[in-house]
């Protein structure tokens, strides 16, 4: 059982809950594991006590499940550097209010024991279907592709909850846009839904690089939070002067357009099962396009995604601009 710290409490009651979990108030048992992080578990828990009137504010009672089943990541913590990494998810993650952005509901973090060591409890709304990568890679597996329609779909609303971050005062870059943290909910007979989870790399986004020793600051920056085949290039070879601004994440945009429509991601493809250097890939833009669906998406798709994989930071577009495209191909191809 461990003590609480920042007022907040989560107990681990192996003796008497039978393996429940604590949440400030709120009593959670865990069904089964349903994912796995860095230094995380995820799980399926369930609410043991209903909401009850009098019980304390909830933060976000517009997430209160239906059948109370909620996921429950579970961090363990061994050092200050990764409590601190911890505590900037829960505050990054608590700034967003967006449809198409993962809510935290709840969290507490609990001292076990030790100098360092921690677990931290975040509450999520909890979504069964699997991330689009998971998704993607069950179509790879059966030779499936995705419509064009839903293409467009689960992007567009990918692009609006990153266009909630990219607009925040200061503008939040997200840092780890890729396939693997975006959650996708299928119901019968309509478009899937997607979230884009993870705030756990999420920091203000323009940074001024002024020096060679801050360029490598960020590179190693980079190298340990954004995940390698979506980064962008000046993060792989960062100039000494330069301005860093949120469109670092309209490249992993574009890469996980063309993920959504290959089921694998641009760069790795073409390196292909030779090998060779992702980041010389990457930097020189290498694109290459494999055999699509039949019939085959169309050639706008394809210019979308070489729109946003612009090498120069600079002749990227904007979200915005990226939101007006894609609503005019909507028109197009959904009409
Ligand atoms: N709300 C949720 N609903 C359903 N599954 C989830 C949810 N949140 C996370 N998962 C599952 O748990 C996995 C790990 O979660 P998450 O990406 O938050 O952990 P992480 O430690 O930040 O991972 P990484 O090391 O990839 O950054 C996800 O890939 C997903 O499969």
């Amino acid at each position: 059982m461990g003590c609480s710290i920042s007022g907040l409490n989560a107990l681990y009651e192996s003796a008497t809950g039978g393996g429940d979990v604590w949440i400030n108030e709120r009593r959670f048992r865990v069904l089964r594991q349903i994912g796995e992080g860095g230094f995380a578990f995820v799980y399926l828990v369930r609410e043991q006590q209903p909401a009850s009137d009098a019980a304390p504010a909830r933060r976000h009672a517009a997430h209160v499940s239906e059948d109370g089943t909620y996921a429950m990541k579970k961090v363990l913590i061994q050092s200050k550097e990764q409590l601190d990494l911890v505590r900037e998810e829960i505050r990054v993650s608590s700034l967003f209010n967006h449809p198409n952005l993962l809510p935290l509901i709840d969290h507490a973090i609990i001292a076990v024991k030790g100098d360092w060591s921690h677990e931290a409890y975040l509450l999520f709304p909890v979504h069964l279907d699997g991330t689009l990568f998971d998704n993607t890679n069950i179509m790879l597996s059966r030779k499936e592709f995705y419509s064009t329609a839903d293409v467009l779909q689960i992007f567009r609303q990918m692009c609006e909850g990153l266009k909630h971050m990219h607009s925040f005062d200061p503008p939040y870059a997200h840092n780890d846009v890729k396939p693997g943290n975006v959650l996708i909910t299928r119901r019968k007979g309509q478009a899937p839904v997607a979230t884009l989870m993870d705030f756990g790399s999420a920091r203000p986004a323009r940074k001024q690089i002024r020096s060679r020793s801050e360029a490598l600051q960020l590179q190693e920056w980079a190298a340990e939070h954004c995940s390698a085949p979506y980064r962008a290039p000046e993060l792989w070879d960062c100039p000494s002067h330069a301005d860093i601004d949120e469109r670092t994440d309209i490249w992993s945009l574009g890469c996980t357009l063309y993920a959504i429509m290959f089921n694998v991601s641009p760069f790795e493809y073409a390196l292909g099962e030779s090998g060779g250097s992702l980041q010389l890939a990457i930097v020189n833009g290498q694109l290459k396009w494999p055999a699509g669906p039949n019939p085959p998406y169309p050639d706008e798709l394809r210019q979308f995604v070489i729109w946003m994989l612009q090498p120069q930071p600079a002749m990227r577009p904007h979200i915005g601009d990226v939101v007006l495209h894609v609503d005019k191909l909507i028109a197009k191809y959904l009409s």
